[in-house]
């Protein structure tokens, strides 16, 4: 194994540790269905924490639910003890960042443009100053334009600054979304399947860049389906199966339970010095989410369901669906995932020169939308 860091490096001890999420009480439906129903989950700093489960359990919701994409039907999300404000933009501007299962990148911006577009939250500079161009906007750009760099140069992309985005190989498209993320300078970060289509190297690396975001004071939420990298990364593991919390450990107490198992791992995951890893489910259910996942991978047909849910709220969808340490206009108006599920992609695809290529969080059907 590669791993220098582990866990028990941690450079944040838990005396010194707060509460960064509390998300009490989470329920999100789509009408009749209950995706996620009364989840408790806390992160705190200094903390990795997994969430793990079978495809459709309802982790990537509770992802948007956190970060202001859907409003929970119940339940509240705290960051750092203030309830979160109901937009994605704003849970940015509060501290959380995200990627997004399926990479959601500008295409035809350059490597850093895409970092500058996540550091645009913390430019604080008016419409004027941007317009006239002011000393004070000239010293903003310049700084973001030093930060992104230093982010490049922390996920190791700083030579291709300049590159177009759609011309990185995949595992590079992955590190700049969270590089993006991190443009924000977030206190939480929250990881939508960061090693989904990697291969073993690139996931091991990826395992790298994790501890070291952890290392540098920003408290880790992942969702992931690679058993082993989870199991070697996280402090704590939540599963969820059908929308609801079923335990949560860690890595020791999550493999070793048999409900785990039988809803989801199918066999103890080997660690990472042992010799297999049990993302391969044992009963028949879990087999054909575990097969579903891999084709999701490779059409990008996983949130299909949340298309077919809510096509009356694809237009607003279009306005909201930016990731959420996006969040400027830009990207909520060029957002069109394009490896995505087709109903909502249409619409946002329509003159969308700048595409990210992600999943779509789409309006739930209940209505209750936000971000517009
Ligand atoms: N906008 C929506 N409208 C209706 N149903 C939805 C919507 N979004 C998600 N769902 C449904 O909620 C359930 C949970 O989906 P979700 O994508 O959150 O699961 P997941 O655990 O992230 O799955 P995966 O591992 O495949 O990404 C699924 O049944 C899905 O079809």
């Amino acid at each position: 194994m590669t791993t220098t860091t582990n866990k028990a490096e941690a450079t944040t001890e838990p005396a010194a540790r707060e509460t960064v999420l509390d998300a009490r009480g989470v329920t999100m439906r789509f009408g009749g269905l209950t995706a996620v129903r009364d989840v408790n989950l806390t992160v705190n700093s200094g903390e990795i924490v997994g969430l793990i489960g079978p495809n459709g359990a309802g982790k990537t919701t509770f992802f948007n639910c956190l970060t202001g994409l859907y409003v929970p039907t119940e339940g509240e999300v705290r960051y750092k003890g203030t309830v979160l404000p109901p937009t994605s933009f704003k849970v940015t501007d509060a501290g959380i960042a995200r990627t997004f299962q399926n990479i959601r990148l500008f295409h035809n911006m350059t490597v850093l443009e895409n970092v500058l577009v996540g550091r645009h939250t913390r430019m604080k500079q008016g419409l004027w100053s941007a317009l006239l161009r002011l000393p004070g906007f000239k010293k903003a750009e310049a700084e973001a334009a030093e930060r992104a760099m230093q982010l490049l140069e922390f996920i190791g992309l700083q030579d291709k600054a300049q590159h177009l985005a759609k011309n990185l190989p995949y595992g590079e498209q992955r590190k700049l979304e969270i590089a993006r993320a991190l443009a924000s300078d977030p206190g939480l970060i929250l990881l939508d399947e960061p090693t989904a289509g990697m291969n073993p190297q690139e996931t091991r690396a990826a395992e790298e860049l994790i501890f070291k975001i952890r290392d540098m004071g920003i408290a880790v939420l992942v969702i992931e389906h690679d058993m082993r990298f989870i199991f070697n990364l996280c402090d704590r593991v939540a599963v969820l199966v059908q929308g609801q919390k079923l335990i949560e450990g860690d890595s020791a107490t999550v493999q070793g339970d048999e409900r785990v198992i039988a809803a989801y791992l199918g066999e103890p995951v080997a660690s990472e010095t042992g010799p297999a890893q049990a993302s391969a489910p044992a009963d028949e259910e879990a087999s054909e989410a575990s097969e579903a996942a891999e084709t999701d991978e490779a059409d990008g047909t996983d949130e299909a369901p949340e298309a077919d849910a809510a096509p009356e709220a694809e237009e607003a969808d279009e306005t909201e669906d930016a990731p959420a340490e996006e969040t400027d206009e830009a990207d909520e108006a060029d957002d069109a995932p394009s490896d995505e599920a087709p109903a909502a992609e249409a619409p946002a695809a329509e003159g969308a020169d700048e595409e990210p290529s992600e999943d779509t969080p789409h309006d739930p059907a209940s209505g209750k939308e936000n971000d517009a």
